[in-house]
């Protein structure tokens, strides 16, 4: 990388300000190594677009980095315990969630909350895919590391941060001076006025929270040393460890940057830093980023409230995806609203905003279908987008990495990919200008992955039903053809477009964000 490149500055919950980011590692051949873990979903039902808009911020950190010249490895989990149907309750207590779906109507087509997890677990990686997320390096489950789980919190009970009852194994909150330091949340008083934390007559502080629970009638349950009590070694674990033990076995004992939803700050992130730090003496994430609820008419949109859109009920057709919510979209149109606001800032979606993401990727196409056609026919003359796509991209890529500011990078981006059509239609491209344009959008793709998908066409919804890229671009051209035929007011040559779209069995709904077409 150039000496231009700019530092990574991202807002450190930590801190509570925006910090320049300096990994500890460096590769072999002198890069920056990122190592960073970000919190994945519990499995027991579908993940919603929320879910996936922190998972973007964690897609956009990775690509960030990687366009600035660093190495990442990136970690992030699969929770395929069941825990508690309460997120804010600090440990494992309550209705364990995967039980409770399981026993729902739609959980009845499982045999067993394996397959429960194991079904949710492929549609997440599915879903990853289809919104062009890049794979972590690792996706380590839950369930495959209870033994390091049981032995970290033995490891705690031997170092004298935990102790064990008959129901449990807690965390001995006053062990660890520091709890409180990432969320504020220090003052005990509050904390047991405001928290439900596990009822436990034997536990020593309100605040302990649970590393392991012991109970034989668990769907999901394993055996451990904890046999003091009527379970008799039998139990899981506490959710909390799961996320500090996976983190430091495949990233190390001090990691770069640890991340996740507004609402995992506390407890979750605040335990995971207490049981990790107590085991090891060292500072467990040097940054910490937090992003932002998508929200649903002011509230959280979440799995247990109910009020969730899942990323197939905007983008494939009734019956699978949701009729209200219009046509369904591209999923990389998806993926362009879920990034379009800053992740720092609460997020609301609309479906204006969806229908104007539909358009631009079109755009993007348009331009990426017109550089590569016009790299291959190889004209001669002049690079005439050179210097506006540098300039663009520069802009796209500062902004990125002043604390993933997505609006104005996408800004240039889109003023680039504009560029690059205004070009295309002012003249053809030469070989020389459809070589940096071609350069341009590989680029803003792998920064911001909305150009094309790094997997391929998803099946469904992707092109509004049609199951072919080449029917996708008949209709596309077709559709410029009868908006210029309207815009002259050449009747006969839009009737005839008309007769195309119905010959191909193609029906064109027109609303006020433009055509939409599905397959009649
Ligand atoms: N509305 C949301 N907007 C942004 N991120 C979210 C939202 N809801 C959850 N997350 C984040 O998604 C990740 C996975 O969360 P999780 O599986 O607990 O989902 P959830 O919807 O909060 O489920 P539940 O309602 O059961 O707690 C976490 O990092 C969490 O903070
Ligand atoms: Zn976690």
């Amino acid at each position: 990388m150039s000496e231009t490149t700019p530092p990574l500055r991202l807002h450190d919950t930590l801190t509570r300000r925006v910090e320049t980011v300096e990994p500890a590692a460096f590769t072999d051949d002198g890069r920056p190594l990122l190592r960073f873990y970000s919190c994945g979903p519990t499995v027991y039902s579908y993940a919603h677009i929320g879910n996936f808009r922190t998972f973007l911020t964690a897609d956009l950190v990775v690509r960030t980095a990687e366009a600035l010249g660093w190495a990442v490895r990136y970690v992030s989990n699969v929770t395929d315990v069941g825990h508690l149907t309460e997120d804010d309750v600090a440990d494992s207590e309550g209705e364990d969630k995967m039980a409770k779906a399981l026993a729902s109507k739609e959980g009845e087509r499982f045999e067993t909350v394996w397959d429960l997890a194991r079904h949710y677990t492929a549609a997440l990686e599915a879903d990853w895919q289809a919104l062009n997320l890049r794979e972590p390096d690792l996706r380590p489950r839950a369930t495959e590391h209870v033994r390091e789980q049981i032995e970290a919190a033995q490891a705690l009970v031997e170092s004298g941060h935990a102790y064990e009852t008959d129901d449990g194994v807690y965390f001995h909150v006053p062990s660890f001076p520091d709890y409180g330091k990432l969320s504020g949340n220090t003052d005990a008083e509050t904390l047991e006025g405001t928290r439900d934390v596990v009822r436990d007559d034997d536990k020593r502080d309100p605040r302990d929270f649970a590393l392991w629970k012991k109970d034989p009638g668990h769907l999901m349950q394993w055996f451990s040393p904890f046999t003091d009590g009527p379970a008799a070694g039998w139990g899981f674990p506490g959710w909390h460890l799961e996320c500090s033990v996976m983190a430091q076995k495949y990233l190390g004992e001090t990691i770069d940057l640890h991340g996740g939803g507004e609402d995992l700050r506390f407890p979750h992130h605040e335990c995971e830093i207490a049981q990790a730090e107590a085991l090891t003496g060292e500072p467990f994430s040097r940054y910490w980023i937090h992003t932002r609820f998508l929200q649903v008419e002011g509230e959280k949109m979440s799995k247990s409230k109910g009020n969730f859109l899942t990323v197939r009920d905007l983008t494939a057709p009734p019956p699978t995806g949701r009729a209200d919510w219009g046509a369904p979209v591209d999923p990389l149109a998806l993926r362009l609203v879920l990034i379009s606001g800053h992740y720092a800032r609460p997020f609301n979606l609309t479906q204006k905003a969806l229908a104007d993401a539909q358009k631009n990727v079109a755009r993007y196409r348009e331009a990426d279908d017109a550089a590569r056609d016009a790299l291959e026919a190889g004209r001669g003359g002049a690079d005439v987008l050179a210097d506006d796509l540098d300039a663009a991209w520069a802009e796209a890529l500062a902004a990125m990495a002043d604390d993933l500011n997505t609006p104005v990078a996408l800004a240039a981006a889109y003023r680039g990919a504009n560029a690059v059509l205004a070009a295309h239609r002012a003249a053809p491209l030469s070989a020389a200008s459809a070589a940096s344009a071609a350069a341009f959008l590989d680029r803003v793709n792998a920064l911001l992955g909305v150009v094309r998908s790094e997997y391929g066409e998803p099946a469904g919804g992707a092109d509004a039903g049609a199951d072919d890229d080449k029917l996708r671009k008949q209709v596309e051209d077709l559709l410029v053809e009868r908006m210029v035929a309207r815009e002259q007011k050449d009747w006969a040559s839009a009737d005839a477009v008309r007769d195309e779209l119905d010959r191909l069995g193609v029906k064109v709904m027109d609303t006020p964000a433009g055509p939409e077409w599905r397959r009649a």
